[in-house]
């Protein structure tokens, strides 16, 4: 079951001296066939219903997990950038600020603004949901383009129940069932 891997193969890391504390490692979960396999069906399994026209998912670690999702719900994928980021972008961009995410970092992100609007169906795709900032600033970025905001499918989800609720958000694990950090 994915659930169960994805907790086999997460790890802590200790990234050194200049951090004060353990930081994720999800590399075991990319690496791995099944896992990779599994994981956008999963996701895109979360909101069976949903119907998306669209993915959504901010870089750099939702450009390999959003496709995935898309292609498993028959939807599209549009990135969603960081502003200030090396990326040259093309045509209008719209975007929406962040409050501080779990790297205490106030962003703004932003999409392609061609490529969304009324009649869009939304699902925002991530694999980890913190305090939820960067997703929550897409939402709101969903709705002021007239498009459909349907939910939030994630594989962990730690952020603050009130956060969870407006998100809409679906995982498929909580903090709880990894190990410690
Ligand atoms: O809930 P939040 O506090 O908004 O944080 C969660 C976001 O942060 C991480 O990405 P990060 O910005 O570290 O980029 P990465 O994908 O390159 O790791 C993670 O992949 C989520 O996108």
């Amino acid at each position: 079951m994915l659930s169960r891997r994805l907790v086999e193969l997460f790890r802590w890391v200790d990234p050194g001296p200049a951090s004060s504390h353990l930081v994720s490692d999800l590399s075991g979960w990319w690496r791995d066939p099944e896992v990779l396999a599994t994981v956008g069906p999963a996701l895109a399994g979360l909101f069976p219903a949903a119907r998306p026209t669209v993915v959504i998912s901010p870089e750099v670690t939702g450009l390999l997990l959003g496709p995935l999702v898309a292609v498993a719900a028959g939807a599209g994928f549009l990135p969603a950038y960081k502003d200030g980021g090396e990326r040259r972008r093309v045509g209008p961009m719209r975007w929406a600020g962040t409050p501080p995410d779990y790297r205490g970092r106030q962003l703004r992100v932003g999409v392609d603004a061609r490529r969304l609007g009324p009649g869009d169906r939304v699902l925002l795709a991530d694999d980890w949901v913190a305090t939820g900032a960067q997703l929550d600033a897409l939402r709101r970025l969903v709705e002021d383009s007239g498009a459909e905001f349907v939910g939030t499918a994630a594989l962990v989800a730690t952020c603050p129940a009130p956060v969870a609720e407006r998100l809409r958000l679906r995982a498929l694990l909580t903090g709880e069932q990894l190990p410690e950090g």
